[in-house]
């Protein structure tokens, strides 16, 4: 196991000039040995670029990738020990489940002994135990994929093993039992884990630390409460959560928060004096409202604002409130009552709380501890 630093940019087009030429941006990261990490972002901001990195399939155009300190920028995935699972199964049809899983470790000259008993376990894991004699071209996609995840799992000699949206083929409902049951065996095997996904539930189930990435850039590398509490950058609001982030501009006039043209006084609000200083000495800014933290008030209540209902939606186990302030969306999930609002309702709502973010170029203005200081 090894625990794993980047500090690399990668373009694939020769001479980059502009952010958009690269598939990776300049960036430094750490992943700790024995961690689970996923790499989440949508389609192209550059998951499998750096997981290829890591593995050696691609070679950083600039900078370095270490293991446990060591340069390993130049060495072979063979070199560096890697084992890596793909999205479609990569298997040998004519051999038996048990022979596809021991191939790894026959390659590395285990003891025969030593080999089956390591498969044993992993096919117990993966309850693919049933189905160790019988050969894998009988058998379904799913069966193929997990035969697939355990070949990569199987090796206890491995630096770090690399998952590339490795459930995709696979069934719904075997995917969520699959998920938790990586998380299980990560504890279990003590292995430095790296999965790709796009799916921010698959990430969050799998991973303890989750990098966000989008266009190139890792903007946030977290745990799943971080990354839904204090989005250090807009486009993490945004993705994580479900619906994501409300986001509205704002401008401080005085004591008071200019919001869609209405004026809130701050007067008694959660807000503290670093986080005012800091709001003061912009002309415009981004306030942030996770749609759970945004609450229902009575009509004229200090501190909010009023919005127009234009759309209500009971979700199952809450209701989705669509709003619109000045021409802005701003969504709010309530929890099931007697008598939720109706399109055409116009409602009072507090957004300031200990959960507002700010934001100032799509960063955050201001880490947790300071908001409130
Ligand atoms: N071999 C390549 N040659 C040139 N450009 C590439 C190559 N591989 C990826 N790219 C480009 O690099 C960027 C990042 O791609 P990458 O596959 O790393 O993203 P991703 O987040 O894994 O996306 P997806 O989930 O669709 O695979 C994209 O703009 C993509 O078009």
């Amino acid at each position: 196991m090894a625990g794993i630093t980047l500090d690399l940019a990668h373009a694939y087009k020769a001479n980059p000039q502009q952010d958009s030429d690269y598939a990776l941006l300049p960036l430094k990261m750490a992943f700790e040995d024995g961690g689970a990490y996923a790499l989440l972002g949508p389609s192209g901001c550059g998951k499998t670029t750096m997981l290829n990195i890591m593995s050696g399939l691609v070679q950083p155009s600039q900078g370095t990738v270490s293991f446990d300190g060591r340069d390993v920028t130049r060495l072979s995935p063979q070199a560096r020990n890697i084992a890596q699972v793909f999205q479609f199964p990569v298997i040998y049809d004519t051999m038996t489940v048990a022979e596809n899983l021991a191939f790894p470790l026959k390659n590395r000259g285990l003891a025969a002994a030593r080999i089956q008993q390591r498969v044993g376990r992993i096919a117990e894991m993966l309850e693919l135990s049933a189905q160790l004699d019988q050969r894998a071209a009988g058998l379904t996609a799913d069966a193929k994929q997990k035969i697939s995840l355990g070949r990569g799992l199987v090796r206890e000699d491995v630096s770090a093993v690399l998952f590339d949206e490795p459930l995709t083929v696979i069934d719904p409902h075997l995917k969520w039992q699959l998920r938790r049951k990586l998380k299980q065996i990560h504890h279990e095997l003590g292995l430095t884990l790296i999965y790709v996904t796009h799916d921010q539930v698959e990430a969050l189930t799998f991973a303890d630390q989750i990098v966000v990435m989008s266009r190139g850039r890792a903007v946030q590398m977290g745990a799943a409460d971080a990354l839904f509490e204090r989005p250090q950058h807009m486009f993490v609001g945004h993705f994580i959560g479900s619906p994501g982030m409300n986001f509205l501009p704002a401008r401080l006039q005085g004591q008071d928060l200019i919001l869609g043209g209405q004026r809130l006084s701050l007067a008694g609000s959660a807000l503290g004096a670093a986080m005012l200083a800091r709001l003061a000495q912009l002309a415009e800014f981004t306030l942030g409202v996770r749609p759970e933290y945004v609450q229902l008030r009575p009509a004229q209540q200090p501190g909010c604002v009023e919005v127009q209902v234009s759309k209500v939606q009971d979700v199952g186990t809450y209701w989705l409130i669509t709003t619109q302030l000045a021409g802005q969306t701003l969504r709010v999930r309530l929890q099931p009552q007697a008598r939720p609002p109706v399109a055409g309702d116009r409602v009072w709502l507090q957004l300031l709380g200990e959960h507002t973010c700010f934001y100032g170029a799509d960063e955050q203005l201001i880490t947790a501890p300071e908001v409130l200081a």
